[in-house]
């Protein structure tokens, strides 16, 4: 065990690398467990931002290693995984390389500390760097086609923070009070990096974190006036949010006790009120039909793959073909649950036409077509009429999270 100052940090990065890679698990499900035993909050960011960014530029970071090794290292190898985490920190966070050395070696005491010292010398002394964006792993590349192409420039660095307001009405302003620029009402994007809880509105519930695309579906909804509606699938809530603040009755289920917790703390932060059970939505009924239902599905979120890069090396043709199984008997559910001219949104943020185009194609209810003058300046819906973002539309903007969204009308 070394006591060198920011090895912890380091330690932890190796162990949400090995969760991601071996386990398959998220950032955020890794995040707890990988970070145990790092008291400061400035090592525990830097853990994240060290994984996050070798996640990122993962496949660049490893064929730069490939060119300075004999024997190519196994995929897995424990020095292949703190060589991507020397590389990320030198190439992406600015760290000088005499402080990696020193934080990162130790990783490997009892180990190949030689051979790694020696690829990141020659990678160093060579000026090796990486390329404009991200080259994305072949199965991304291969689910994803020419859309990958558009995808990939968006990825090369963490998206910006967009807030949602609780009073469209005060957009202007708010805009201007906290330095950020608007893409249409009610939405105000920051510079990355922003610290939320110390922005002017976040005490007294001012506005909420949700990416532009996010905050679209319940839109899509118009306002509630009174009307009831279902959000199912609803935790941690910023489409109750929406919902609650555009005058809906809102009944807000979810099954996962903790991230109902986080609904009810934002709840009460914004002021706003819902109906909330938690719940199973294969097994729950309804007593009475709902005038909308938002069903803003479990999916496998790889439209988040600019805040959440994990998800370029977890999902897979089985993650997909397991979560469209379960959209498709939520999907079949929703629909029965809405009364006679009520709407339905469906809604992923996934990038896979499985989760989006494909599961919505067989639906019974009548289309409710999305029109482009719904959506912000520059998004257009399909011919068919759904909303399909990717991360690299509005680029000047700084882009938007990947979802597909569709509406109907019973
Ligand atoms: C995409 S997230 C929802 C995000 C949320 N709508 C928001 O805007 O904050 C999907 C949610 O589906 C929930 N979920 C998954 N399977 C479910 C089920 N069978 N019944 C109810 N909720 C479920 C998960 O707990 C998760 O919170």
């Amino acid at each position: 065990m070394t006591d060198t100052a920011g090895f912890p940090a380091r330690r932890a990065a190796l162990r949400l690398m090995d969760a991601v890679l071996r386990r398959g698990e998220t950032l955020e499900q890794a995040a707890p467990g990988a970070l145990r035993g790092v008291e400061r909050g400035d090592d525990r960011a830097l853990a994240r931002a060290i994984a996050s960014e070798a996640l990122r530029w993962l496949v660049d970071l490893d064929a730069l290693i490939d060119t300075a090794t004999r024997n190519r290292l196994a995929d897995d190898a424990k020095v292949r995984t703190v060589l991507r985490l020397m590389l990320a920190q030198t190439l992406r966070l600015d760290t000088p390389p005499h402080a990696v050395v020193a934080t990162c070696l130790p990783l490997l005491d009892g180990g190949p500390r030689r051979l790694a010292h020696g690829v990141f010398s020659t990678l160093s002394k060579r000026g090796a760097s990486l390329p404009d964006a991200p080259t994305l792993p072949d199965g991304v590349h291969m689910r994803w086609g020419a859309l990958a192409e558009e995808v990939a420039p968006a990825l090369a660095a963490p998206p910006p923070l967009d807030l949602t307001l609780k009073d469209h009405a005060g957009t202007a302003e708010w805009a201007a009070r906290l330095g950020g620029i608007s893409l249409m009402p009610g939405h105000v994007r920051l510079a990355r990096g922003t610290a939320v809880e110390k922005l002017d509105g976040f005490g007294e519930g001012a506005w909420w974190v949700q990416d532009l695309a996010a905050s679209l579906p319940a839109r899509l909804l118009g306002q509630g006036e009174g009307r009831s509606v279902l959000d199912l699938c609803s935790a941690p809530g910023g489409k109750t949010l929406q919902l609650a603040a555009n005058g809906w009755r809102v009944t807000s289920l979810d099954m996962s006790e903790k991230r109902l917790e986080r609904l009810r703390e934002n709840l009460a932060r914004t002021g706003l009120a819902a109906d909330v059970i938690e719940g199973d939505a294969l097994q729950w009924e309804p007593r009475l039909p709902f005038d909308a239902v938002l069903l803003d599905a479990p999916c496998t979120a790889t439209g988040t793959c600019r805040r959440h890069p994990d998800v370029l090396h977890r999902i897979g043709v089985r993650q997909i073909a397991d979560m469209a199984q379960l959209q498709a008997a939520l999907l079949a559910r929703a629909a029965r649950w809405l009364a006679p001219g009520g709407r339905l949104v469906y809604a992923t943020c996934s990038l896979e036409a499985a989760e989006g185009e494909e599961q919505v194609a067989a639906i019974t209810l009548a289309p409710d077509p999305i029109r482009t003058e719904e959506l912000p300046q520059g998004l257009a819906p399909t011919a068919q009429g759904w909303l399909r973002t990717h991360p690299g539309l509005l680029p000047e903007a700084g882009g938007l999270d990947g979802f597909f969204v569709a509406r109907f009308r019973r």
